[in-house]
């Protein structure tokens, strides 16, 4: 595990006022670029997530692409633009170590605990997070919040099983959606979950995948990031993961 600095502000590059929400998407990749580019070696393998603000730090990481090994792609699409830009495209189970895995996030709290899965690659995402030593994530400061669950909480379903998932959700106080014309890198079907209490992450994301048919959800509690960049108006703010909170 790298050791983290405390909560700082990072670089001058978006200190004005007025920035849009991609600008500050662009802040943050370009943030969690110069965060790994001097601790990477020249075989060193790094996880890739999925997303608008995945895309900016994929874009960045070409500029250093004989700097490092490859890469680990969360989802089909982020392989793509990996393989656009020249970065060789590992299979996870290649490759023998993953020191970071950077992505974005639909939701944060200050635990570093989020949801993801917006884009649907909630499954890769979270396996590939569950490898890397160390998770960071990159969003704007529109993703943060003092308790997950504004954004409807992402699970990824077995086809077959939609119906009686759905009951099950119901049942555990959520109101699930079908997410229509959606299907997963891996051939499922995605259900959003609104108007659940997250008040306690941990407990939902196991009781969620507890439920037969469940391939698994968009709470990343259980593997929280380790730190945050977070996109502000003022500058990145670094955020790491305080163990003990
Ligand atoms: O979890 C994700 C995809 O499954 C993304 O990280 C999340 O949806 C954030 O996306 P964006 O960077 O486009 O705002």
């Amino acid at each position: 595990m790298v050791l983290l600095a405390e909560d700082t502000f990072l670089s001058a590059m978006q200190q004005e006022a007025g920035m849009t929400q991609d600008e500050l998407k662009q802040a943050v990749a370009k943030a969690a670029l110069d965060y790994i580019a001097p601790r990477l070696e020249r075989n060193s393998v790094i996880g890739v997530g999925t997303g608008s603000t995945a895309n900016y730090f994929i874009d960045y990481l070409a500029g250093i692409r004989n700097d490092f090994d490859g890469a680990v792609a969360s989802s089909d699409a982020t392989a793509e633009r990996l393989k656009k830009h020249g970065i060789p495209v590992y299979d996870l189970n290649a490759v023998a170590d993953l020191e970071f895995y950077v992505d974005g996030a639909d939701e944060t709290n200050d635990r570093l605990e989020l949801i993801k899965g917006g884009g649907g690659a909630l499954t890769r995402e979270k396996i590939v997070a569950a490898v890397a030593k160390t998770f960071i994530c990159i969003a704007d400061d529109s993703k943060k919040v003092d308790i997950l669950g504004d954004f409807p909480l992402p699970v990824e379903v077995i086809p077959m099983a939609r119906s009686h998932v759905g009951r099950q959700i119901v049942q555990l106080g959520g109101d699930p959606v079908y997410r229509e014309g959606v299907t997963t890198d891996n051939g499922n079907i995605i259900i959003d979950i609104h108007n659940m209490d997250l008040s306690r992450p941990i407990v939902v994301e196991e009781r969620l995948n507890q439920i037969v048919g469940v391939v698994t959800n968009g709470l990343f509690a259980r593997r929280p990031a380790d730190l945050l960049l977070l996109g502000t108006k003022d500058g990145v703010r670094s955020i790491p993961r305080n163990p003990s909170t």
